[in-house]
This record gives structure tokens, C-alpha cells and sequence, in this order.
């Protein structure tokens, strides 16, 4: 089974070995086949660096839930490879195991910097942890797959989103280290999803209108749990959304 990516830019090199080898039906890590109709869509480039004060951070971290505003800021791109991001990388792989995730980004734990992890197989010292930083898309197939989400800053809730079935990325490793990589199957959803919390999307909003519809009240209920946790009125009101606002798919482009 190949692996989603070189072995020295794995975050773990002991779970090089994937237990994906033992689920072989549900993953598909292929790169771009010639055949593939794609189109580019390299994104806008966000060019403010983050100051080691952006990425400061207390452990554990908390997730924020919709419609916290840290999950609609800016994030920014990150220019320092040190120790500290290493432990904030560390932390976010507590977090997202704890809390039963397969992906994670930054600005989900309040720190709005171009930092996504994920691994598939969602468990501790099994399959790939993968660290991607800074990322930008390449190319992705126009080939769409629906999928059931469920988004951690939303718990409980799910809801089909479709997304194309192949990316091309590149990004920068915990060291800072430039890469390239094709992703297909769970990898490429899960990268979409992180990807999009990186420009302020959330999954709802990739939702055809009947889905959407059918969470509605969902939201609902986050918002008023949000206004009586904190005292503040919600940032955001579901009530008066009447259509999504972005297209099917990732990124704003
Ligand atoms: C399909 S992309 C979902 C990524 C998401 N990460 C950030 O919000 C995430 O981890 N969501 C979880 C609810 C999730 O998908 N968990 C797995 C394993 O429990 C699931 O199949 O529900
Ligand atoms: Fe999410």
C-alpha cells in the first residue's frame, strides 16, 4: 500500500508501516493520472506572517465551536520552524485523538495561522500523521464525490458535502521543508475540509440547500449555546441564511 506520503516527511516515522494496508477498500492515495480532467486553481496567496505572539498557545487546547469568530478570522502564513510549532503540532494531534477527529486546523484551536494535521485512520500510533503547512492547491479533478462530514467545531452534526476527488497540493513540512503531493480519497476530503477552515469556510456552507436545510436547526441550537456561554449575541445567524454562499468544493476560488 503506498503510503500518502514520502516517508522522511511523515510527522511520526514509526507509523510509516499504515495500518490503512489492513482497510485497503477505503482508501485511495493515487497520484494525478494523465487521464484525470483537472483544472488549476492555485488560491490567492495570503502573504501576512505570522509573529511568534500568533502562535502562542496554552495546552491543552480547546476546540472552538460554531460560530466562535476565531473560526472566520484571517490566518496567517507561518515563517518560523521551531520548537514551538513542533509542541503546537503535538498538542493539535492530542486534541484532534481525544475528540474522536481525523483532521484538524489551526484556527480550530484559536491560533489563525496556515496550520492543518490530519490522519485518516483517526488513532493514536496507527496509519500517517501529516503536517502541512502554508499549504496551496494545485490542481483537482472535476470528478466530484459526496461524502458524509461531521466537522469537530460542530459536534453531533453531519451532513453530505461534495468535493472533487483528487488534489494536487504543496505545503511545508514542521521543518519547513517545500513538498508537493496528490491526494484521492479520505486524504484529499480530509485536506479539503482543513483547507477550507485555513480561508474561513466551514462545512455548512459546501452543503447543497436541501442538506443544509435539514441542519439548520442544528446551528441554531450552537448559537444560542454560544450566547449563553459567553453573554455575547452569536456573530453569526443561521436564521437568516437563505442559500449557501460559496460554491461546491474548497477554497474560495
Ligand atoms: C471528512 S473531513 C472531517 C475532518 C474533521 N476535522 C475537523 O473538523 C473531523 O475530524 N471530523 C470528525 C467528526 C470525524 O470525521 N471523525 C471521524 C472518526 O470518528 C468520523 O468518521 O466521524
Ligand atoms: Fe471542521
Amino acid at each position: 500500500m503506498a503510503s500518502i506520503l514520502p516517508s522522511h516527511l511523515l510527522h511520526h516515522h514509526h507509523l510509516r508501516c499504515s495500518a490503512l494496508a489492513a482497510i485497503p477498500n477505503r482508501f485511495f492515495y493515487l497520484t494525478l493520472s494523465s487521464s484525470s480532467r483537472t483544472k488549476s486553481a492555485f488560491s490567492a496567496s495570503q502573504n501576512e506572517f505570522a509573529s511568534l505572539g500568533d502562535l502562542e498557545f496554552e495546552a491543552p487546547l480547546k476546540i472552538a465551536k460554531y460560530p466562535d469568530p476565531k473560526l472566520r478570522k484571517k490566518n496567517k502564513r507561518i515563517g518560523t520552524f521551531d520548537d514551538n510549532l513542533k509542541k503546537l503540532v503535538d498538542e493539535m494531534f492530542d486534541v484532534m485523538y481525544e475528540t474522536d477527529g481525523i483532521g484538524l486546523s489551526a484556527p480550530q484551536v484559536g491560533i489563525n495561522v496556515q496550520l492543518m494535521v490530519f490522519n485518516p485512520v483517526g488513532e493514536r500510533g496507527e496509519g500517517e500523521e501529516i503536517v502541512l503547512v502554508n499549504p496551496r492547491v494545485g490542481k483537482r479533478s472535476l470528478n466530484r464525490t459526496i461524502y458524509n462530514e461531521g466537522c469537530l467545531s460542530f459536534p453531533g452534526i453531519r451532513g453530505d458535502v461534495k468535493r472533487p476527488e483528487y488534489v494536487k497540493i504543496d505545503a511545508l513540512d514542521v521543518k519547513g521543508k517545500r513538498f508537493s503531493v496528490s491526494l484521492s480519497g479520505l486524504p484529499a476530503r480530509i485536506f479539503q475540509h482543513e483547507f477550507d477552515h485555513l480561508q474561513g469556510i466551514l462545512f455548512f456552507e459546501r452543503m447543497a440547500d436541501e442538506v443544509f436545510d435539514s441542519i439548520r436547526g442544528q446551528l441554531q441550537a450552537l448559537e444560542i449555546e454560544y450566547e449563553e456561554m459567553t453573554g455575547f449575541p452569536s456573530p453569526e445567524k443561521i436564521e437568516s441564511r437563505r442559500t449557501r454562499k460559496v460554491p461546491s468544493g474548497f477554497g474560495k476560488s
